[in-house]
C-alpha cells in the first residue's frame, strides 16, 4: 500500500479499529473509543504516529456523529486523545513524554535526573549533540554539533539521506530511532526536518514535532509553546507546565476514499 510506484503511496498505514480489538503489551488502556494500529512503510509497527492520529480522528469524525468530536484512542503508546475542531484543526493530547534512557530507549549518557540531554553522540565520525525523548516512540533530537550554537542547524541545506540512516540504526538506539534536525528561528518558532525510523525522510512527523519542543525546552532553546515548521506545514506544540502533557495541534485533510482488494 505504501509503494509510491506500484501501490497507493504513503509514509505509513493507519488502521482504525473498534474498541477492545487491539492488544497493548505492557500497558493498561481503558475506556478507548477506538484502537489504532500503525505500520511504517518498511512494514514495522511503531508505538504511535502523531500525524496518523489526526488523520484517524478526521476519518472517524466523518462516520461518527459524536459531539464534541473528541476521541479516546488506544495505541501501543497508551491512550491518546484527539479532538476535531470546527476550523478543521485537530488538537491532540499526546500524553506525557518520557525521558529516561530505559524508556526511550537509548544508551546516551543521562544527566542526574535521568534524562539524556545534549549528550554527545558520534555519527559517521562526527560529534553531534542529541537529546533523547520518547513520545511512546523513540526520538533523537539534535540542534547540531557545537555547544553554544544557539541557533541550531541550517536545516534547509542538509542532505538527510546522507546522514539519516546512520542515526536511525546507530548502536545508541537499540530499537532504532526517529531523528529530528532542528533550527531555532525564535524561541517560539523552529524549523525541523525529520528522518523517520522505518520510513526515511518524510514531510512531517507529529511525534517528532512534540519531541522537538520537549528537547528545545530541556536544552533551554525554546518556549513551551512553539510552532514547528516542517516541509509539510506547521504544527503548534505546547508542552504544558501544569501537567507535563504535550498538546499538538495541526490539520488533517481528506485526500480520497477508496476500497482495497486484499
Ligand atoms: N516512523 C515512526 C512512526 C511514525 C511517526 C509519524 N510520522 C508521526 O507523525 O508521528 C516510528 O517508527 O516511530
Amino acid at each position: 500500500m505504501c509503494d509510491r510506484n506500484f501501490g497507493i503511496g504513503a509514509d505509513g498505514v493507519i488502521v482504525a479499529m473498534p474498541k477492545g480489538s487491539a492488544e497493548y503489551p505492557g500497558r493498561v488502556v481503558e475506556e478507548e473509543d477506538y484502537a489504532m494500529r500503525m505500520f511504517n512503510s518498511d512494514g514495522t509497527e511503531p508505538e504511535m504516529c502523531g500525524n496518523g492520529i489526526r488523520c484517524l480522528a478526521n476519518f472517524v469524525a466523518a462516520i461518527d456523529d459524536a459531539d464534541p468530536r473528541a476521541y479516546k484512542v488506544g495505541t501501543l503508546a497508551g491512550l491518546i486523545q484527539p479532538e476535531c475542531k470546527p476550523d478543521g484543526q485537530v488538537a491532540v493530547d499526546m500524553g506525557v513524554p518520557t525521558l529516561t534512557p530505559a524508556d526511550v530507549p537509548t544508551k546516551l549518557a543521562a544527566t542526574e535526573d535521568g534524562a539524556a540531554v545534549k549528550s554527545q553522540m558520534t555519527v559517521d565520525g562526527a560529534t553531534w549533540l542529541a537529546t533523547a525523548v520518547s513520545m511512546g516512540n523513540p526520538h533523537c533530537v539534535t540542534f547540531g554539533r557545537e555547544k553554544g550554537d544557539e541557533k541550531g542547524l541550517a536545516v534547509d541545506d542538509m542532505d538527510l539521506a546522507a546522514i539519516g540512516p546512520s542515526f536511525e540504526s546507530h548502536e545508541t538506539f537499540p530499537a532504532r530511532t526517529n531523528t529530528e534536525f532542528v533550527e531555532v528561528v525564535r524561541r517560539d518558532y523552529v524549523k525541523m526536518r525529520v528522518w523517520e525510523r522505518g520510513a526515511g525522510a518524510t514531510l512531517a512527523c507529529g511525534t517528532g514535532a512534540c519531541a522537538t519542543v520537549v528537547a528545545g525546552v530541556l536544552e533551554g532553546r525554546t518556549d513551551r509553546k512553539c510552532t514547528v515548521e516542517l516541509p509539510g506545514g506547521p504544527l503548534e506544540i505546547e508542552w504544558r507546565e501544569s501537567d507535563s502533557r504535550v498538546i499538538m495541534t495541526g490539520p488533517a485533510e481528506l485526500v480520497f476514499y477508496g476500497e482495497i482488494d486484499a
